[in-house]
């Protein structure tokens, strides 16, 4: 099953290029930009990622982001996860990235762009790798930032996919940045959110009335709602679903008392993805294993959930038949 699900070719839909930051590479950079760390050593770092709710793992994803300082810093976290994510099967990845936390520690937005694009470039090039940006606004800063960020970032709309929601979630529904959704909307840019994570199932509902997403990010407090349930089935919304991420926040004990198989069982589009690989525990490989393990998984399910992750990112549709053709290949070598 190991081999089959590497060599899966896999869409990675959810996931945060900051949360990628391995502990080898927060040191280097560290080093490189002369910036004192909080920890002594490797051990140290993974000894603190043990977290009980979403809140105490942002405190650290914020904090370990400010090694980042350079452009070169920004090209060397993305080409250090597109080559991982390439050794695992990965062929596409969604990439959020958060602009305001780097800028609010006096980061420019020059900087975090030109290293970004740049890594994509090179991926692009030389690894077989599609990549698509999703410059993600962060719900527990003010509406007016956010929209100040969509403005700011003219001279990059043309690279961008989507816009995103993230950040802590309680106490911030995403109704607020209807106005700043609207306005990408306007702008071509496609839009997703970042709902049901910790937060209500309502906030699911009010993401795809309120801001036109056309996807949601994890979306797994759904299940809580017949009716939700029942109209993401109906019109077949994109789940991005972590669930590593999941369990290592707290909102589940054990994969195994994850609420996928339930989700796949009532209909839902789901799709896999890592969410923030560095702090919880392991990248799509380990995702995928994860699932396989506690849910007894089979191949043909696997098949299924990529063909569904392709058939929803962010890429050229030349590149998406590209992708469909490689899973194509490995249906009719899996014996399903
Ligand atoms: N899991 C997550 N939820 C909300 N915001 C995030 N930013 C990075 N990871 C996140
Ligand atoms: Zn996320």
């Amino acid at each position: 099953m190991r081999d089959f699900l590497q060599r899966l070719p896999k869409a990675e839909l959810h996931l945060h290029i900051e949360g990628t930051l391995e502990p080898e590479l927060m040191f280097r950079l560290a080093e490189r930009n002369h910036i004192a760390l909080p920890y002594a050593d490797i051990d140290e770092v993974t000894e603190a990622y043990r977290f009980r709710h979403l809140q105490e793992f942002l405190d650290l994803y914020y904090q370990g982001m400010d090694v980042l300082r350079t452009p070169r810093d920004f090209h060397d976290l993305a080409m250090d996860y597109f080559v991982r994510a390439r050794n695992e099967g990965v062929m596409h990845i969604d990439m959020h990235f958060d602009p305001q936390a780097h800028m609010q520690r006096g980061v420019p937005l020059a900087s975090v762009m030109q290293g970004l694009l740049s890594a994509v470039r090179h991926a692009e090039r030389t690894l077989d790798l599609s990549v698509g940006l999703i410059m993600a606004f962060l719900r527990d800063r003010p509406v007016a930032e956010a929209a100040a960020l969509l403005e700011q970032a003219r001279d990059y709309w043309p690279y961008l996919s989507a816009v995103g929601l993230d950040s802590a979630e309680r106490g911030y529904p995403p109704g607020r940045f209807a106005d700043v959704f609207a306005r990408a909307g306007e702008l071509g840019l496609a839009r997703v959110a970042h709902a049901g994570e910790e937060g209500p199932a309502a906030y699911v509902r009010e993401a795809l009335d309120e801001l036109g997403v056309e996807r949601i990010d994890h979306g797994v407090q759904c299940m809580a709602d017949e009716a939700l349930v029942e109209r993401l089935r109906r019109e077949q919304t994109v789940l991005t679903v972590c669930p590593l991420s999941n369990v290592s926040l707290g909102i589940y004990a054990a994969v195994t008392e994850h609420p996928l198989p339930a989700m796949w069982e009532a209909g839902l589009n789901v799709t896999l993805s890592s969410d923030d690989p560095a702090y919880f525990g392991g990248g799509m490989l380990s995702n995928h294993l994860a699932c396989a393990e506690a849910f007894g998984w089979g191949k043909s399910t696997f098949l299924s959930l990529g063909r569904s992750a392709i058939s929803a990112g962010f890429m050229p549709e030349a590149r998406r038949q590209t992708l469909l053709g490689r899973l194509a290949e490995q249906e009719g070598g899996s014996g399903t």
